[in-house]
């Protein structure tokens, strides 16, 4: 298999990039379709799809429904509901990602670190082979990858490990990894969605019921070792904790179910419809498994399922906003990412090509002398 072309190879010379360093911080998360249209859906969704990592059912058969029944109806109706969160700039999770790696890089510049943060998407664009491929080109030789997935699962973050090693498959001069497989009980991350919460609550007032929702997968991975369900559970306990809440004032649920299995229980708007059933006049929801906002928080949660919880007897649905680019998000991703740099050269300045052509000099001239 040829390998790809490898950027011209100058001995001394120093990194090409914006910035003198040859480590780089890769913030990766999920993707998203680059327009709101039925088209821009189709191509990443079958991107998507096809992951065998997200759906796993066999092939042959999946490849059929997927391209059969799923691309042909899918994209019209997602589409939809992605031109209703559409920003100026673009699709929100992209917005936040790239906002989030451009503050990230300014906080790591003021803590002394000399490193390139770059941010890619695990499907659509930017894609995590192009990104790391200009960051060879400017001479980047040791990559931190951070999944933005603070709770492991193989459907996300052991894909975004795929996709590097997919590219590692093609390249010669393979760079040094590092990879953050979770964040989930992080004590930082949880202080930034307490803060996040509290901020609210001081600004809204608050609800009876603090729900956390996450995104769901099909139960059976739960059953075959994903440790998905756990992690999301260990963050809903740490953040109720950390918010001194009583057992009856806050809950876990699961979103965003896809096909005909079971997933992770409880789902999210069925138990919204059932609190409202059941009196609870007032919630405030928050996403602690999405990064940044994106379709499933702002039109899945803050329209759908508002919608549902108003229309059953609710009065009161405040949605507090993903991290974002919160100064407590980029603090946790600085902590984090400074934390899995340690031992690698960030705060020595890069040797120029002056500086070593002189030290080269010097190791000649005191060789003569001995
Ligand atoms: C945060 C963690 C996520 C997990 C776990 C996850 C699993 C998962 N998702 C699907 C199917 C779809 N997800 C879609 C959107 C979507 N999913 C996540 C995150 C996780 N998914 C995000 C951040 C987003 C939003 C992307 C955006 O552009 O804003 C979609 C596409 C939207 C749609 O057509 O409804 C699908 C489909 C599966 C099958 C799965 C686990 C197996
Ligand atoms: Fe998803
Ligand atoms: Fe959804």
């Amino acid at each position: 298999m040829p390998f790809r072309p490898e950027p011209p190879f100058t001995h001394g010379a120093t990194p090409a990039g914006p910035i003198d360093t040859d480590t780089a911080v890769l913030l990766c998360n999920l993707g998203t379709p680059d327009a709101p249209t039925a088209p821009a859906l189709r191509r990443y969704l079958a991107q998507f799809l096809a992951d065998p990592r997200v759906v796993e059912i066999p092939r042959a058969v999946w490849m059929l429904i997927l391209h059969g029944i799923i691309l042909r109806v899918r994209p019209a109706k997602s589409a939809a509901k992605y031109a209703s969160v559409w920003m100026a700039e673009g699709s929100p999770l992209k917005v936040h990602t790239d906002r989030q790696a451009k503050l990230l890089q300014g906080v790591l510049g003021e803590r002394g670190h000399r490193v390139r943060v770059a941010y890619a998407m695990r499907y659509g664009s930017p894609a995590v082979a192009d990104q790391l491929d200009a960051l060879k080109r400017e001479g980047i030789r040791r990559v931190l990858v951070l999944p933005a997935y603070p709770q492991y699962s193989g459907a996300t973050t052991a894909s975004v490990i795929d996709a590097v090693a997919q590219w590692s498959l093609q390249t010669r001069h393979v760079p040094e990894w590092r990879f953050i497989n979770r964040y989930h009980d992080d004590p930082g991350y949880i202080q930034a969605l307490a803060t996040t919460v509290r901020e609210h609550w001081a600004r809204e007032g608050r609800g009876d019921r603090l729900v956390m929702s996450f995104h769901g997968m099909p139960e059976r991975t739960l059953k075959l070792g994903d440790p998905y369900h756990c992690e999301c559970l260990k963050t809903g306990r740490l953040l109720a904790e950390a918010l001194g809440l009583a057992a009856d004032q806050w809950q876990v649920t699961f979103q965003s179910r896809f096909g005909k299995a079971k997933w992770l229980e409880p789902y999210t708007e069925p138990m919204l419809i059932k609190l409202a059933r059941s009196g609870v006049k007032r919630v405030d929801l928050i996403c602690p498994g999405f990064a940044a906002d994106c379709l499933e928080t702002l039109e899945e949660i803050n329209q759908e399922a508002r919608a549902a919880y108003l229309k059953a007897g609710g009065e009161g649905f405040a949605y507090i906003p993903c991290l974002n680019d919160h100064p407590a998000s980029i603090r946790l991703l600085a902590d984090l990412a400074e934390r899995h740099l340690q031992g690698w050269p960030t705060r020595e300045a890069a040797p120029s090509a002056d500086s070593r052509a002189l030290q080269a000099r010097r190791a000649r001239d005191a060789g003569a002398a001995g």
